[in-house]
């Protein structure tokens, strides 16, 4: 067995950048921009109005000082000419300022009647202007990485529309079992539905990735080798159960059987334990336990980092936190554990029952508690490490 740090280095070797793709920018939101965009033009493109009111020059306001208005100037349509001494020119948030002013007087400071306008009270210190270029200039750079929907706004701002991104890694999704059917069918007296396919897709969305659920796959060569062979292409392919020790346990020996190099098998940690990797040509393989909440768990620690590194992220740890606990709690084993937690206002409460076919204590957890191997017993209030799960 090799520690979760090990699996993870084996993991992130295994993962190959899967290039770039050009998407419009309205598809561009949580998609990885490959390298840095370039402004193709200056915000504000003129000196701008912040504020609706009067332009005119700032040396002349003072609260009684009378001017003649000789024009507008909107959104879309500016003045097109000077303002001189004793002049000014309605204008409208967002408008270019003319020509010869320097001051925008807010609206409310000013009585306009017919061409004549004066200042009713002081216009303090601010110009309301916003300068030429103040938030970007054109040829300014935007970095590379994640796409949040505030960083599509300034890439529109920039003219730009259209967006080099990684592309989204494949990753088969293979479910194994004859227990298993499928949501929505109605199993035999000796069948459960597949839950974690959906879990993992779910996940893997999430994550940006483009995840394909492949067809159940029985607990038999035959079955697992075509199944196997549809994934050919994925970048990545995951497969769920079969990965244990009992007859039906097929997974890990057929893999290997069409070529696959195992990377590892079995990871000290609880639960997730009969983890399994390799290569099989260009796909890494992924092999999780069947198990609900192991085949979740090992999706959150292992397969989230990997699916960065494919998007060319950086590949990381997932991150932790840390918090005290709520209660006392007894020594772990030797397994790393990541225990199912809820966060509440008196710390980290572990569930009950730690029992890996619960899904509704994951469901209902907020963190995976981290326990290092041999941790001993500790009291209500020490701190301790957890990641969160959304
Ligand atoms: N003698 C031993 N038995 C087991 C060991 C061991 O070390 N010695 N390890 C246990 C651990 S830990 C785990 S985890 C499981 C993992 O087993 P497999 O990966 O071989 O998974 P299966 O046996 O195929 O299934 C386990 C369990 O999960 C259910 N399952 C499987 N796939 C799905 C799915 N897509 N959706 C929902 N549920 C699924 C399956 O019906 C079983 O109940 O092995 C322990 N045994
Ligand atoms: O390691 Mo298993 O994943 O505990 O249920």
């Amino acid at each position: 067995m090799i520690s979760v740090s090990d699996a993870l280095r084996h993991l992130f070797d295994l993962v190959r950048p899967t290039g770039t793709e050009v998407v419009p920018l309205s598809e561009a939101a949580g998609r990885v921009m490959a390298g840095p965009a370039v402004a193709l033009r200056s915000q504000p493109p003129f000196d701008s109005a912040a504020m609706d009111g009067y332009a005119l020059r700032a040396a002349e306001a003072r609260p009684g000082a009378r001017f003649r208005v000789i024009g507008e100037s909107a959104a879309g349509r500016r003045f097109p000419g000077q303002v001189g001494p004793g002049e000014a020119v309605r204008i409208f948030t967002g408008a270019p300022v003319p020509e010869g002013a320097d001051l925008v007087v807010i609206q409310e400071n000013i009585r306009h009647e017919d061409d004549a306008a004066e200042i009713t009270d002081d216009p303090g210190e601010g110009r309301n202007i916003r300068p030429l270029g103040g938030d970007f200039q054109a040829g300014d750079k935007v970095a590379p990485g994640l796409l949040t929907p505030a960083r599509v706004a300034l890439l529109a701002a920039m003219n730009i529309a259209r967006v080099t991104v990684a592309r989204r890694p494949v990753v088969a999704i293979l479910p194994t079992g004859n227990e298993l059917v499928q949501p929505g069918e109605t199993p035999g007296p000796d069948q459960i539905v597949a839950s974690n396919s959906y879990g993992l897709h779910a996940l893997l969305t999430r994550a940006g990735a483009a995840p394909r659920l492949l067809p159940i796959a029985r607990d038999d060569a035959a079955s697992l080798e075509t199944a196997i062979g549809l994934a050919r292409g994925a970048d990545l392919l995951l497969t769920i159960g079969g990965a244990s020790v009992g007859d039906h346990d097929l997974v890990g020996s057929v893999a290997e059987r069409m070529g696959m190099e195992r990377a590892f098998y079995r990871v000290a940690m609880r639960p997730g334990k009969p983890l399994m990797a390799g290569r099989l040509d260009r796909m890494a393989v992924v092999g999780l336990p069947g198990n609900p909440v192991s085949a979740m768990v090992c999706g959150h620690i292992f397969v989230r980092p990997m699916i960065d590194g494919f998007l060319g992220l950086p590949m990381a740890p997932v991150p932790r936190r840390r918090a005290p606990l709520a209660m006392d709690i007894p020594a772990n084993g030797p397994r790393e554990h990541y225990m199912r937690a809820t966060l509440g206002h008196d710390g980290l409460r572990p569930a009950r029952s730690q029992d890996s076919a619960l899904l509704t204590i994951l469901a209902e957890a907020g963190a995976l508690m981290v326990r290092a191997p041999d941790d001993p017993p500790r009291r209500a209030g020490d701190p301790v490490d957890y990641i969160a799960l959304d």
